[in-house]
């Protein structure tokens, strides 16, 4: 029977105990991982003061006026860098090129705040993964805030990706040297509050799935959130449990693994009538993605390949693209 609804799975044991408690946990998570593609994660490790450090620190930024905010916008579409405004984004569109409308929210994104040596940050090969972030003036610790937040959820991405190693039957430490310059976004959605009616077929982010390797998103509970496709083609809501994160996996690992895992679409909808007010949202989502060059292709013994390899930097270039009104 495969789990219809995203399970609460404590992961401390895996951080504090031994074997067996490690095998427990990546038991769990295969099934997850498996049936839906989401987990929410408890026992984590991250302080719950650094999240609501960046999460307010984020709120300022985004009641700044537009014009503070134009500022710092995304140079062009193939960095992902800056803010990026409402109207400016269909996420629907990274699998449907026709899909229409653009989604309700606004946002602000930094890549990597650690650089690798210059010949492997700026190889050609590294296209504009390392572009430099884009730092507002205000408000005044935002960037310190952030750099740290960056940090820890690379710190807790690669305890993640080594509980997936072991939930492959790879050795744990199987995916560290290909994360070990990672190319992930943070990247902080704000959803205004709705005034007025969206338009129709308009909502707050469009069906989509992730592109990398796993994201850890922090959000909140407000009228108007995330739903998954789950494995009976109905749109369930995730769960939102205090001090836990909600993990889901990405395109890369549904292609490392040959699709024994799912990249499930999800989706966030719209506060229902009369819910507008109120219905302010922030989410803090960070995507990590494997190094550029690290090599995607099946890791499943005696299975033919379902996908033709590709690396995580080219994979992750196509789609920053697509999904962009400019
Ligand atoms: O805000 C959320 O709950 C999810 C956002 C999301 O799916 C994304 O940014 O990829
Ligand atoms: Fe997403």
């Amino acid at each position: 029977m495969k789990l219809l609804n995203v399970p609460v799975i404590d992961i401390s044991p895996f951080r504090l105990g031994g074997e067996q408690e490690k095998q427990a946990v990546a038991q769990a998570v295969d099934r997850a991982c498996r049936d839906i593609g989401f987990l929410v994660i408890r026992g984590h490790g991250i302080s719950p003061e650094l999240i609501e450090q960046t999460r307010s620190v984020s709120r300022d930024f985004f009641d700044l006026p537009a014009a503070d905010k134009i500022r710092v916008a995304r140079p062009s579409v193939d960095v992902a860098r800056g803010y990026i405004g409402v109207d400016e984004e269909s996420l629907a569109r990274s699998r449907d090129p026709a899909a229409y409308g653009s989604d309700l929210n606004e946002s602000f994104m930094i890549g990597p705040v650690d650089l690798p040596p210059a010949d492997y940050a700026f190889a050609p090969a590294a296209g504009k993964h390392f572009a430099p972030n884009i730092w507002p003036g205000a408000p005044t610790g935002l960037g310190e805030v952030w750099r740290t937040y960056y940090r820890s959820m690379g710190s807790l991405a690669e305890l993640l990706m080594q509980i997936f190693a072991r939930a492959l039957n790879l050795p744990e430490h199987y995916f560290d040297n290909k994360i070990d310059k990672h190319i992930s976004r943070l990247r902080v959605r704000n959803y205004p509050e709705q005034r007025v009616t969206p338009e129709p077929g308009q909502i707050r982010a469009g069906a989509h799935s992730d592109y990398g390797s796993l994201t850890i998103l922090a959000t909140e509970d407000k009228p108007g959130g995330l739903q998954v496709c789950n494995a009976a083609g109905e749109w369930v809501d995730v769960p939102i449990v205090p001090d836990c994160f909600i993990i889901n996996i990405g395109d890369l690992l549904a292609r490392w693994t040959n699709d024994a895992w799912v990249s499930t679409l999800h989706r966030v909808v719209n506060p229902p009538a009369g819910a507008g007010a109120g219905s302010r949202r922030q989410s803090l989502v960070f995507f990590h993605n494997p190094n550029y060059d690290a090599a995607i292709e099946n890791l499943v013994a005696g299975e033919a390949a379902k996908y033709p390899p590709t690396t995580s930097g080219d994979h992750l270039r196509k789609l920053y693209v697509a999904t962009q009104n400019a």
